[in-house]
């Protein structure tokens, strides 16, 4: 397995992060175990803020929450100087409780509630990324209510297929549920119509291509098809875009096969392109915002799990289940995603059979990795999947009735709860037995 970050073996051939013995963090807080590296995250963070204030152009770096979402991530993205994007009111109210600036949180969605869109601008947040056209009616028609104005940018769909990791993952294109499309000239429809209405300001506009992403050229090609947008808006509608948020979607390496670029890499190919495509429509360069999720929190995360038991098929497969599984991580059942994995408490173990590791849940299709060399396993060893800080808490459930894991903090030998694990009683606490089939105490 890759190590990420500060992910090393210590002398006791236990894998450690942030300086802590998975082994000792096993017995405090039990397993399944999401394990966060807050080094790493905070580097994630700087390279991002630092790549672009190299570039010269005004910025923001909005952390798109919707990879992980919970009051302890929000504060440190506060404290890095992000931005954040939130997505629903859940996201919306973990942000606030949180203390996150509500001028710097700004408001995605294709199907944002009239609920939501009140909570959002009684908070005063800064900006709502547009969807559609009912949208666009629904915000001024209540922003008009509340004698409020606000920040809006449009979505577009700039007609790029993006190399996502799964058609799931790739939102650039016109038949996506996504935004207005600007090739069949619904965007310039939307910017015309938003211009004309009291109580918003349009900022600019949008674009998401998609997540997972390794390659430069679908988001050079992204602001290339922006910028001429803009140049037309600029020539036919006397407007200007001050703000052009291209989203997230840069690639991390889950395993072997992946090849992300650096994070200067993305924000100088997207810094370049916005330079070079946007000199000469005859508007200000405009300022550049971007909605980085996976490629903040998704190396800095482990899920540590106990080994329990296994199956061998002779001369099929090898079966090692583990404590968790599609509930903690749905991303392989759903993506086909790949993972790798370590023998956590005998990591210097040298491997000796391919197995495949599966979860506890009542589906075939709970699988974590097919074909994962490890030494031998036994019941009570601990496994460690590497990746997972993205996309895995924020998507978890409670299938099978499993409560979800606690979540922890590592950095300079010290771990920090952030997510109690479920109980039992979290899980029926929303529960309700009419009283005419509830248990009736028979007294003799
Ligand atoms: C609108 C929007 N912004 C940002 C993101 C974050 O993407 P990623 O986690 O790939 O950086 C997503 C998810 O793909 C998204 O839909
Ligand atoms: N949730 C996805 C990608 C889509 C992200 C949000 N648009 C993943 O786990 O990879």
């Amino acid at each position: 397995m890759y190590l990420h970050g500060t992910s090393r073996i210590n002398d006791a051939g236990h894998l450690e992060i942030g300086g802590c013995d998975v082994t000792e963090l096993k017995a405090e807080y039990g397993t399944p175990l999401y394990i966060m590296d807050e080094q790493l995250i905070r580097r994630r963070c700087r390279e991002y803020m630092d790549a672009f204030a190299a570039s010269g152009l005004g910025f923001q770096v909005a952390y798109a929450s919707k990879a992980f979402s919970v009051m302890a991530m929000c504060r440190l993205a506060d404290e890095e100087g992000l931005s954040l994007d939130v997505v629903s009111d859940g996201e919306l109210y973990t942000a606030l409780q949180a203390g996150f600036p509500a001028e710097r949180i700004h408001f995605h969605g294709n199907n944002k509630t009239p609920f939501e869109i009140e909570m959002a601008l009684d908070a005063g947040i800064g900006c709502f990324v547009v969807d559609n056209f009912v949208e666009l009616e629904l915000l001024q028609a209540i922003a008009a209510s509340k004698h409020v104005n606000v920040n809006i940018l449009l979505r577009v769909t700039p007609g790029v297929e993006a190399h996502a990791h799964h058609a799931y993952a790739a939102t650039g294109q016109t038949d996506s549920k996504f935004g207005f499309d600007i090739g069949n000239g619904t965007a310039f429809e939307a910017v015309k119509q938003s211009s004309a209405k009291d109580n918003l300001t349009l900022l600019g506009v949008h674009s998401h291509i998609g997540s997972q992403i390794f390659e430069t050229e679908g988001f050079e090609m992204a602001v290339e098809r922006v910028a001429d947008f803009a140049r037309r808006v600029k020539e036919e509608l006397n407007t200007e875009f001050r703000v052009v948020n291209l989203g997230g979607g840069f690639g991390i390496r889950y395993t072997e096969g992946d090849t992300p670029l650096q994070v200067s890499e993305y924000v100088s190919a997207i810094t370049g392109a916005v330079k070079k495509y946007f000199a000469g429509i005859g508007t200000k360069l405009p300022e550049i915002w971007v909605e980085p999720g996976r490629s903040i929190v998704g190396d800095a995360g482990t899920t540590l799990y106990t080994v329990g038991t296994n199956k061998t098929i002779p001369g099929v497969r090898k079966y090692v289940a583990v404590d968790g599984g599609m509930g903690d991580n749905p991303r392989p059942a759903l993506y086909e995603s790949k993972y790798e994995a370590l023998l956590a408490n005998r990591a210097n173990d040298p491997a000796v059979e391919t197995v495949s590791i599966a979860g506890k849940c009542c589906e075939s299709g709970d699988m974590l990795i097919w074909d994962v060399e490890l030494p031998e396993t036994k019941s009570g060893d601990l496994l460690a999947v590497a990746c997972t800080g993205a996309y895995n808490y924020s998507m978890a459930s409670n299938y099978n009735r499993i409560a979800r894991p606690a979540v922890v903090f590592v950095q300079n030998g010290q771990s920090d709860l952030v997510v109690k694990r479920e109980s039992h009683n979290d899980l029926i606490a929303n529960d309700i037995i009419p009283a005419r089939i509830a248990k009736q105490t028979v007294t003799k």
